[in-house]
């Protein structure tokens, strides 16, 4: 029987559930989690408007960089993962902001400078591919990024994709993301670097011997 008092009951536990169901959407589409989709999507963007615009004879619809392999997207999907699952477990760990989130913040900010600066400066020079063959107009770059570090794009990226999983201050994510994205510049590197010998000989031998890698013990 739906007496006035059991009507009340119900309507609070339905206000309630109401509450509380908008609280924990609240936690899962928080800031941070709209920042790093917009961070996200604006690296992808930068890849196609960088190309387009400094290294036109390039571009194409890969300059996106969207098919960068299976793991880069499982990946990133772990951290999204990671981060709703955490703000359901431990909501306090995520909210509210952190010193964390702030250096995750300067740290996508720095990486994406790093990279579209570093693919500016490399210009015709620069592929999504490594190149294996010499084409007659590849210069090696020696000036801008490049005289600080041999590799300023794989900082780059490599500083962008560790700063997101910091700006949703993932724990699990971020160790992922360093072992993960070390290995593979550390492999990519010795490849490119294989090549990049073979195209300009003593020049870029010289070059190593004088200029960092960008990437820590690589
Ligand atoms: C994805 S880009 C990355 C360039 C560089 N490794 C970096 O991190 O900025 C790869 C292409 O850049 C070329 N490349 C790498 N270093 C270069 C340099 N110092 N000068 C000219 N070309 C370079 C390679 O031959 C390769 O085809």
């Amino acid at each position: 029987m739906l007496s006035p008092a059991n009507l009340t009951r119900y309507l609070s536990g339905r206000a309630s559930a109401t509450s509380e169901a908008i609280a924990v959407t609240g936690r899962i589409f928080a800031p941070q989690l709209g920042l790093y989709l917009a961070f996200w999507g604006s690296f992808h963007l930068l890849e196609f408007l960088v190309t387009a615009r400094w290294n036109p004879s390039r571009l194409m619809k890969d300059s996106f960089l969207l098919l960068n392999g299976w793991n880069y997207h499982a990946a990133h999907l772990l951290g999204i993962l990671e981060f709703i699952l955490e703000s359901l477990l431990f909501p306090s760990h995520k909210s509210p902001l952190t010193f964390l989130n702030y250096l995750g913040l300067c740290t996508v900010l720095l990486g994406q400078y790093l990279r579209s600066t570093a693919m500016i400066h490399a210009s015709s020079n620069f592929s999504h591919i490594v190149a294996s063959n010499k084409r007659p107009d590849h210069m090696l770059v020696k000036t801008g990024l490049y005289s600080l570090v041999r590799h300023p794009s794989y900082t780059g990226f490599f500083v962008w994709a560790v700063g997101t999983q910091l700006l949703l201050a993932n724990p699990i994510s971020t160790v992922v993301f360093i072992g993960v994205l070390w290995r593979f510049f550390q492999q990519r590197i010795q490849n490119e670097e294989k090549h990049l010998i073979s195209f300009f000989g003593e020049e870029y031998k010289e070059y190593k011997r004088q200029v960092p890698s960008g990437i820590p013990f690589v």
